[in-house]
């Protein structure tokens, strides 16, 4: 009987969706699985492209001839059943393409079409002449199938490494391990043979003397450190048959520095702790998927209840996957939980290299790691068996991601939870009004911190009016009563965090005379001031000029820099305080790798008395040294036409002056506004999150807003701006005459920035209770789009989409 491959080609496009059948060659019957990558004929010609194998059948429906299947890309399978599964939910639920699904849950190495090479690991001489030559690698396609299957088959011994090569660099890392040829007698002879001017090899022979055939097998990289010796010394010795190189497969390791500490112990919990940790661990025990809202006040112990559902876990023999929201906030948990539980932990964000990702991601997918932490996609951690599920900071934007496929990490661990039959533990100090109204209603069961650790008290937040009149002695952004503050901390040699809020701010550059602003030609944004490179670039679509000396509208030469950006705050800082030690934290002193965890950790040693930055220093950082927190600018969210304004404002309020006063000194947070009296700001003083929590929501209701109800936004963009409003005006239309009466539509309307990267945007939002014909109707206006796709159109569907504009 004929062996059929279902195959998803990578060729996105409606058409395409859905699998095509391929006929399994003998030579590959046997080694093919599901959740393989492989190479197939797709098309009319020759057309070769990579797809991802979903079934295996014995028939097919396809009346036609089957073309056959032309390789295997992987030796085990890249996407396992449950992968493989979320990734055809996850299309549903975004309308994405299934084969974009699968991509997004891959790491970046084995998305590409790269280059299959074959490179030796523990093969003997015979074997390596055989298969390589002279040679150190071998590109797959160059070999013969027989050659093919072999080196597979070697692969999965772990004597050949298989891996992609991009940009010429081979992805499998490799170390080199020393194996001795001689015995120490032997050695001994060729000692006395080689001429006495041979240094450093006498030296490497009377080293080799103190090896064992059997028990050292010293690291190559090691000798060359430790004696001094070259490479070129080394071959000499093997081409003389004293030694022999073996290579074995290893991984970068992202945080060398966490791996010789002593592994840390649990702490002692509080009562409320204890109370917390007892309600999930049974909910882990009894493998119920049910969803805890741990709502917990800034510094009340959340990560240390974490930290001990995952041990329990472990014990239990089962994993944990537990998200952060973005890279800097990961360096403080992520030596926490490495701390606890040491290499058993593996790490998956931005801000790792390509092959770092690759070699955390086969460390999760072999079982050689059972803790995952990371960002976003992390949610889609190859681990099996998993326990528990983590979301820290569940209130955060990040977590949902902006390009198809649109996802939202929470739900994709809701989705993973009743799959692996365990409970999600979403954390914050301040929940988002959708998971704490779903608390309400019991859909998820709320816990409760309302403490901080050893009772100590929230910190004081001053309000600083700064309105014309009210800000008496301000000096430029900072007011008397936030310089003081700063002052007195200096004194005391306690140490203060200061946060710029740039949302929707940014350092521009405007001509003095004219007005001109400076606007990138291909959106219509203007373009942001970058002191570091002197350029002004657009934060889309990577535009970048040099600044202007003279207007290019006026001629004038009184072009000035406005805006706050944080580099003109700590000069001003600077000038207030000259004898400060101030440490910024912003895009531009983070772009290199590491750069959060250099800062931070710059700050934590008080190499700094102040830390100044943006919303990435607003959360989850742990210093017991500050006393005080200053917010410079506390509302430039709350003009912003967005319904989440006030709940963004207040999260960031209440999660930044959470970080002072965390352990035995006492805190303080001072606030500067221009609405003193919004409700937003009100709250955030007392930092009441339930009081804030029933004023938002019954402005939620009166605006018909979500959590009331569900929204969908669909964007459609074209060159031509015309032919951009006249598709939006129909898809209107159709919408209203496919959708029930209760569905609100809200637009069509221009996009929040209405050109960008050269494209008109136009957009509609819905909001609907209960819509039985939605899916269908935005999945066959996905469709019509394919057609229209070859005119230029571009349709987008953002599922619960963060803002309305
Ligand atoms: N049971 C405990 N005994 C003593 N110290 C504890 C205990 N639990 C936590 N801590 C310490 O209290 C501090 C605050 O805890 P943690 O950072 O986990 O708070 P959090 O709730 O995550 O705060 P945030 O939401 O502000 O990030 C940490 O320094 C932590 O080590
Ligand atoms: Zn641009």
């Amino acid at each position: 009987m004929a062996t059929i491959a279902k195959v998803i080609v990578d060729v996105p496009t409606m058409q395409t969706d859905r699998p095509f059948d391929y006929l399994v060659p003998p030579r590959l019957d046997g080694a093919l699985q599901v959740g393989m990558r492989v190479w197939v004929q797709f098309g009319k010609g020759d057309r070769k492209v990579s797809g991802m194998v979903v079934a295996i059948v014995n028939q097919s429906q396809y009346d036609g001839e089957l073309k056959p299947l032309l390789d295997v890309l992987d030796p085990a399978p890249v996407l396992n059943q449950e992968m493989l599964a979320l990734s055809k939910w996850l299309a549903k639920t975004t309308y994405s393409f299934w084969i974009a699904c699968m991509q997004t849950m891959l790491p970046t190495m084995l998305k590409i079409d790269a280059v299959k090479v074959a490179e030796p690991l523990a093969l003997s001489a015979d074997e390596h002449t055989r298969y390589f030559g002279q040679a150190d690698s071998v590109a797959m396609n160059t070999l013969t199938d027989e050659q093919q299957i072999a080196l597979m088959k070697l692969a999965q011994a772990g004597k050949v490494a298989i891996s992609y090569i991009k940009k010429d660099r081979a992805r499998v890392k490799k170390v080199f391990y020393l194996i001795p040829q001689l015995s120490p007698e032997q050695a001994e002879e060729q000692r006395r043979q080689v001429r006495k001017n041979a240094v450093k090899q006498l030296e490497l022979l009377s080293f080799m003397k103190t090896w064992s055939a059997e028990h050292q097998r010293p690291l190559l990289t090691e000798v060359e450190h430790r004696h001094h010796l070259t490479k070129a010394v080394i071959n000499q010795a093997v081409e003389k048959g004293w030694l022999k190189l073996e290579a074995h497969e290893t991984y970068r390791d992202p945080y060398p520095q966490l791996q010789h500490q002593p592994l840390t112990h649990p702490l002692p919990l509080t009562d409320e702790q204890q109370a917390v940790v007892k309600t999930i661990n049974a909910a882990v025990k009894a493998n119920e998927p049910k969803t805890f809202l741990l709502e917990g006040v800034t510094g009340s112990g959340k990560t240390e209840v974490y930290l001990q559902v995952i041990a329990q876990v472990l014990a239990a023999g089962q994993t944990a996957l537990m998200l952060v929201p973005e890279i800097a906030l990961t360096p403080q948990m992520v030596d926490r939980v490495k701390g606890r539980f040491g290499m058993r932990v593996a790490v998956m964000h931005s801000g790792l290299s390509d092959g770092e990702k690759y070699d955390e991601w086969r460390r999760i997918a072999r079982g050689e790691a059972q803790v995952v932490v990371g960002a976003r996609s992390a949610a889609f951690a190859p681990l099996k068996h998993i326990g528990v599920f983590i979301m820290d900071e569940e209130h955060e934007t990040s977590y949902k991601q902006d390009s198809s496929p649109r996802y939202h990490a929470r739900d994709v661990l809701l989705k993973r939870a009743q799959i692996h039959h365990a409970p999600v533990v979403l954390g914050s100090a301040t929940p988002s009004l959708e998971s704490r109204a779903r608390a309400e209603k019991d859909v998820y069961t709320l816990l409760r911190l309302p403490h901080r650790i050893n009772d100590q008290p929230l910190p004081p937040v001053h309000i600083v009016d700064m309105r014309e009149g009210f800000a008496k002695g301000a000096q430029e952004d900072f007011s008397a009563p936030l310089l003081d503050a700063l002052k007195l901390r200096l004194q005391r040699h306690e140490q203060s965090v200061l946060l710029l809020n740039r949302r929707g701010y940014s350092s521009f550059v405007m001509c003095r005379d004219c007005g001109y602003v400076a606007k990138c030609p291909n959106c219509d944004i203007s373009l942001t001031l970058h002191m570091d490179t002197y350029t002004l670039k657009c934060h889309y679509c990577g535009h970048e000029e040099a600044i202007p000396r003279r207007c290019p509208q006026c001629g004038s030469d009184k072009i000035r820099y406005f805006g706050t950006g944080t580099q003109k705050v700590e000069a001003q800082l600077q000038k207030l305080l000259p004898d400060a030690r101030i440490l910024r934290m912003d895009v531009d002193t983070t772009r290199r790798k590491g750069g959060h965890a250099r800062i931070l950790n710059a700050f934590g040693a008080h190499q700094a008395d102040i830390l100044l930055g943006t919303q990435m220093i607003a959360k989850g950082l742990d210093f017991p040294d500050v006393t005080l927190v200053g917010v410079i600018n506390a509302d430039t969210a709350l003009g912003l036409p967005d319904f989440r304004a006030s709940e963004k404002t207040f999260q960031l309020l209440t999660q930044v002056s959470g970080r002072a006063g965390r352990a035995d000194k006492p805190g303080e947070v001072f606030v500067q506004t221009f609405n003193p009296d919004h409700y937003a700001i009100q709250y955030a003083k007392r930092q009441d999150y339930e009081g804030f929590f029933r004023q938002e929501m019954a402005v939620r209701h009166q605006g018909n807003y979500p959590p009331y109800f569900f929204s969908t936004k669909i964007g459609v963009s074209h060159v031509d701006e015309t032919q951009a409003a006249k598709a939006i005006f129909s898809l209107a239309k159709e919408l209203r005459d496919r959708l029930s009466d209760q569905v609100m539509m809200l637009g069509p309307t221009p996009g929040p920035i209405a050109r960008l990267k050269n494209r008109y945007i136009y957009q509609i939002v819905l909001k609907y209770k209960h819509e039985p014909a939605l899916a269908k109707t935005l999945q066959h206006i996905l469709e019509e789009t394919q057609q229209s796709s070859r005119q230029g159109f571009q349709v987008t569907i953002d599922p619960e989409p963060l803002s309305f504009v």
